[in-house]
């Protein structure tokens, strides 16, 4: 079943984000969530996390749907290894060897076992995105996962990320058009339904 947001109105204060808001995301599809800074991008992530309430509406297909984020921030446990990080989410059936391929795949492998405060930015950002996608969700939601990161990390990121969520239902919030591009997201651009 698709994710239907229907007529959703939402308000900080006196100030409306979303005014009678509706839009159709595709199970098993990219979508893009694009518009300018402040349109209500990562609002209505938190909305569909259920971290956010929302005035008037009604969003289905959310119902016992496993949910795993890569926020703005990476979230992670700072003294803890990336192994570590990253097996607390998979649970027992995933092994460590698992979990340090996946690390592998985009060049973690070195760092797997240091605590994750002495990573640097980017390296922790990769650790984040593989901790999302190995944490067995219906529905992953990420908000800007690549900012910040150059280029060449970039490229084998989407390239990771193109194999890893073939098929998955993704709702990815992006200010780079090429990102939703290369992911062959659906792109929605929040700035028409004003
Ligand atoms: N908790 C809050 N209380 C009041 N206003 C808020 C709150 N959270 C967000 N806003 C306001 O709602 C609007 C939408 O914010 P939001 O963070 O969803 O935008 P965005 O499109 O994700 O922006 P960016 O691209 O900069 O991340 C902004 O004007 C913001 O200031």
């Amino acid at each position: 079943m698709n994710i239907n947001i229907n007529n959703l109105t939402k308000k900080y204060g006196k100030k409306k984000i979303f005014k009678n808001f509706s839009l159709e995301i595709e199970v098993g599809k990219v979508t893009a969530l694009m518009g300018k800074s402040g349109f209500g991008k990562t609002t209505l992530i938190r909305i569909l996390m259920g971290l956010e309430k929302y005035d008037e509406g009604k969003i289905t297909g959310l119902e016992n749907q496993k949910i795993s984020t890569v926020f703005q921030e990476d979230r992670l446990c700072e003294n803890l290894s990336a192994i570590t990080n990253i097996s607390i989410v998979c649970g027992k059936e995933t092994s460590i060897r698992e979990i340090s391929a996946e690390l592998e795949k985009i060049g973690l492998k070195e760092s797997q076992n240091k605590p994750v405060k002495t990573l640097s930015g980017g390296m922790k950002r990769r650790v984040a995105i593989i901790r999302c996608i190995m944490a067995k969700s219906d529905i992953i939601i990420f908000d800007e996962p690549l900012k910040g990161l150059d280029e060449t990390t970039k490229k084998n990121v989407i390239r990771y990320l193109k194999e890893k969520i073939r098929g998955k239902t993704v709702i990815i919030v992006t200010h780079d058009i090429e990102e939703a591009r290369q992911l062959d997201s659906t792109i929605v651009n929040l700035e028409k339904f004003n």
